[in-house]
């Protein structure tokens, strides 16, 4: 359901991607692991059709997410980074928007509206302007309308981030509700989200795949048996280094 293909991208001088390449099926719940910087959003935004590789390529349910950029894109939910959202509109109008865009009306276009504002958990909120509400209902307004059509693939990029604990919870009880019928991959940070929601874990630093295997494996390559480190025992070697990672040409990319 998710394709990546040796994905590639530049920003500058800075080797942002430097050939990912995985896939994903039907009930994985695949988390997207790695430093600051490491390349995570840009995979994302390339897998989604938002940003188009160098070299590779991406799918979404069999359709190439450039050269079939709209059959990817329906098949497909994205919730970016932050909560992109127009200020002015509710999370019910945003909700209905999406849909509509989507070649919803009528009925089904109003049932599934509510049903993902009842998933996000808007409640009141749901008719407040999203310029007015707090980072995690803004970020709650952004999920319902990126689950709205009921995709067959989710891409959420920090899907708690900005939320309280008990908000993180809901997502997460969302997601594991969701996951036996979709494909779902998702950026964090915070390791136990890994662990109580998450069938994969991708880590990635320096734009390349250092390891890709179940949390219980990632966890078992640990000295300490753990996620933390795990993380950083793989990762450490990029830590050392600065952000900005020179463009190397792919013959000298080791293998
Ligand atoms: N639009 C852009 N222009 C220039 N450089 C960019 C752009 N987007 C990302 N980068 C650079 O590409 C690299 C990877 O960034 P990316 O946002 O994908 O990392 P990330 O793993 O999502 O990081 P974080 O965990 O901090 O969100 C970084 O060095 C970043 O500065």
């Amino acid at each position: 359901m998710i394709d990546a293909h040796d994905l590639v991208k530049h920003f500058g001088p800075t080797r942002a991607v430097d050939g990912i390449s995985f896939s994903a099926q039907k009930g994985e719940v695949v988390a997207l692991l790695g430093p600051n910087g490491a390349g995570k959003s840009t995979t994302m935004r390339m897998l989604t059709g938002c940003l188009e590789p160098d070299s590779g390529s991406a799918a979404i349910a069999g359709h190439d997410a450039v050269r079939a950029r709209h059959a990817a894109q329906s098949a497909l939910g994205y919730l970016p980074e932050g909560a992109p959202a127009y200020p002015a509109m509710t999370p019910r109008a945003f909700a209905r928007f999406h849909l509509r865009v989507r070649g919803f009306t009528g009925k089904a276009l109003h049932e599934a509206a509510e049903l993902a504002l009842e998933r996000a958990r808007m409640g009141e909120a749901a008719n407040r302007p999203i310029g007015m509400l707090s980072k995690g209902f803004k970020r709650r307004a952004a999920l319902a309308a990126a689950i709205a059509h009921d995709p067959a693939v989710l891409i959420l990029d920090e899907p708690t981030d900005g939320l309280d604990p008990n908000q993180k919870d809901g997502v997460r009880a969302l997601i594991r509700m969701m996951a036996p019928e979709k494909t779902i991959l998702i950026s964090t940070h915070l390791l136990d989200e890994v662990e109580a929601i998450c069938t994969r874990a991708i880590l990635i630093t320096g734009g390349r795949i250092v390891s890709d295997t179940t949390p219980a494996g990632l966890i078992s390559t640990a000295p300490d048996q753990s996620l933390a480190g795990a993380f950083r025992q793989l990762t450490r070697h990029s830590a050392e280094q600065t952000t900005a990672r020179p463009a190397r040409s792919r013959k000298e990319t080791p293998a």
